[in-house]
């Protein structure tokens, strides 16, 4: 899965990518092991001395890594000028120059400056501190209306590599119908870029009818509109999990759908579902989970769960770097 990113990072110019804990252990293992592999070049944020101390008393060796100091960067009034006008109104001078002491919002100036190429958050800044930033200053790109997630979760079996995506666990709490569409045409789009070919299925308690609510008619709403599409990938719901997945309740529960039994990328009715079934996946079914995945935002920064480690943040800084 890493291949073909690995291969582009090594072989183009080296890009920059801002580690907002630059001080962090698993920040700095990953670090070091992403310069010595020549993949890129970490930007560690933070105090100098500190990071310099933590490195040492890790045996991560941090030559080839960018310092920069939030508290003591030379040109951050032109950063609090460019500040200002990007949050055209909503934030006075002060307020930015407040912000800016913190390494969320100084690091996604610094990737809005053209300073970096990316940013890498969230080994201890909450999704909600790590993502708010960049909804501020980088936000939407030129034809999407929301930012969301994807999570692309692997698995080794014996028959090769196992690979889903789920969507939105980490960032809209409760999408609307017209959200729902946005997110899946989005994560068919991210599950493309890792070779997946998208099967989509909306989840939901209900399959074709079976139950009623509201929140099924919101999903069964949005997949009557995703399947009235011209879509390159088969979409179909409601459904619920096990529909979607097996292809023996499948038969019983939704006879005939393009999808059910055979769905490699499933798209969650709301944030309490998603973050749960994919944390679920992760540490009962021992899936690897990369992401979150930000799809729809201007500039590649990515979100780290609190809980990873130091491989998954070197695989993040990958998967953020090579898709910028
Ligand atoms: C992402 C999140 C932090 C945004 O919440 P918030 O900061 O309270 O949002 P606000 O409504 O104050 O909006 C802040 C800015 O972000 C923008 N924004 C908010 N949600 C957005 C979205 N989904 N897509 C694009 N922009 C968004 C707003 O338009 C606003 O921009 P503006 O200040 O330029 O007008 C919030 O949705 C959240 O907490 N999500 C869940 C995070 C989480 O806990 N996940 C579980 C662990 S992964
Ligand atoms: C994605 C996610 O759930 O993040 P955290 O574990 O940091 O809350």
């Amino acid at each position: 899965m890493f291949e073909n990113m690995i291969e582009l990072l090594k072989s183009g110019p080296k890009r920059k990518l801002v580690f907002t804990e630059g001080a962090e252990p698993r920040i700095l293992e990953a670090a070091s092991r992403l310069y010595r592999d020549n993949l890129l070049t970490p930007v560690l944020l933070g105090n100098p001395d500190e990071i310099k101390a933590a490195a040492a008393a890790h045996g991560q060796p941090i030559d080839g890594c960018e310092i920069v100091d939030p508290l003591a960067y030379p040109d951050i009034e032109a950063m609090v000028i460019k500040m200002v006008e990007v949050r055209k109104g909503k934030m006075t001078a002060d307020e930015c120059r407040a912000a800016l002491k913190k390494s969320n919002y100084f690091g996604t100036m610094l990737v809005k400056m053209g300073g970096a190429d990316g940013l890498l958050g969230g080994a201890t800044y909450s999704t909600a501190d790590t993502v708010r930033p960049a909804l501020q200053i980088i936000k939407c790109k030129p034809g999407s209306k929301i930012v969301s997630s994807s999570f692309i979760m692997r698995r080794a079996t014996d028959r090769g590599e196992e690979l889903y995506v789920m969507a939105d666990c980490a960032i809209n709490l409760d999408p609307n119908e017209d959200e729902l569409v946005e997110i899946v045409l989005e994560t068919a789009r991210t599950a493309k870029l890792f070779g997946i070919d998208p099967k989509v299925a909306l989840l939901s308690y209900s399959t074709l009818g079976s139950g009623k609510g509201e929140t099924v008619d919101k999903v069964r709403k949005a997949a009557d509109r995703l399947k009235a599409m011209q879509l390159d990938f088969p979409v179909d719901g409601e459904l619920q999990f096990d529909a979607a997945f097996s292809p023996v309740v499948a038969k019983t529960k939704a006879p005939g759908s393009p999808v059910a039994g055979q769905a490699n990328t499933f798209i969650f009715p709301n944030i309490n579902a998603g973050n749960i079934g994919y944390k679920i996946a992760q540490r009962l079914g021992r899936f690897e989970a990369f992401g979150p995945i930000l799809q729809g935002l201007n500039a590649p920064i990515n979100d780290l769960s609190r809980g990873c480690n130091a491989d998954e943040v070197y695989k993040m800084a990958i998967i953020t770097t090579a898709l910028k």
